[in-house]
């Protein structure tokens, strides 16, 4: 299971983000944050492109990001090569995207699910298994 996590979030998830940061080192998570670090304006690829290379380089195990709709960082982050960046809106798309896609990146719409189903999201992101299988086979095609 992972160990280091790489953060991030633009103003739209800069309240989740600090939550998630102190469940995660509540935990003894080793988190790097990318930031933002305020609610002013910000721009989500600021963030997602660094959590990316960040799993990309083995930097972090896996990333979280939350933007006000998930979308723009799930964006963003699917750009790099081994990176499998999943919009959640609920708890149980956490666990599926590990089980079936082998996700490596959490995407969080702030604005759109509560804080406590983000931290169930993110418990369960991080504690399951990639079943492997013909989900392997499947994976194994996604990159192009
Ligand atoms: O990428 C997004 C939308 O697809 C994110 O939700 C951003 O957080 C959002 O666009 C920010 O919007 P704002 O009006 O600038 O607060």
């Amino acid at each position: 299971m992972p160990e280091r996590i790489a953060l991030g979030a633009d103003h739209a998830g800069f309240t989740y983000k600090e939550a998630i940061k102190t469940w995660l080192e509540d935990r003894n998570y080793t988190v790097t944050d990318f930031g933002t670090y305020s609610g002013d304006s910000a721009d989500y690829a600021d963030f997602a492109h660094p959590v990316a290379s960040a799993v990309e380089t083995g930097q972090a195990e896996c990333g979280i990001l939350i933007c006000g709709s998930g979308q723009g960082v799930a964006m963003t982050a699917n750009k790099h090569q081994n990176i499998r960046a999943a919009l959640v809106w609920q708890p149980a798309i956490a666990e599926l995207t590990r089980q079936h896609n082998d996700a490596n990146v959490l995407c969080l719409p702030e604005r759109f699910i509560s804080l406590a189903d983000a931290l169930q999201s993110v418990q369960l992101f991080l504690n399951t298994e990639f079943e492997g299988g013909r989900h392997q086979r499947r994976v194994g095609k996604i990159a192009c």
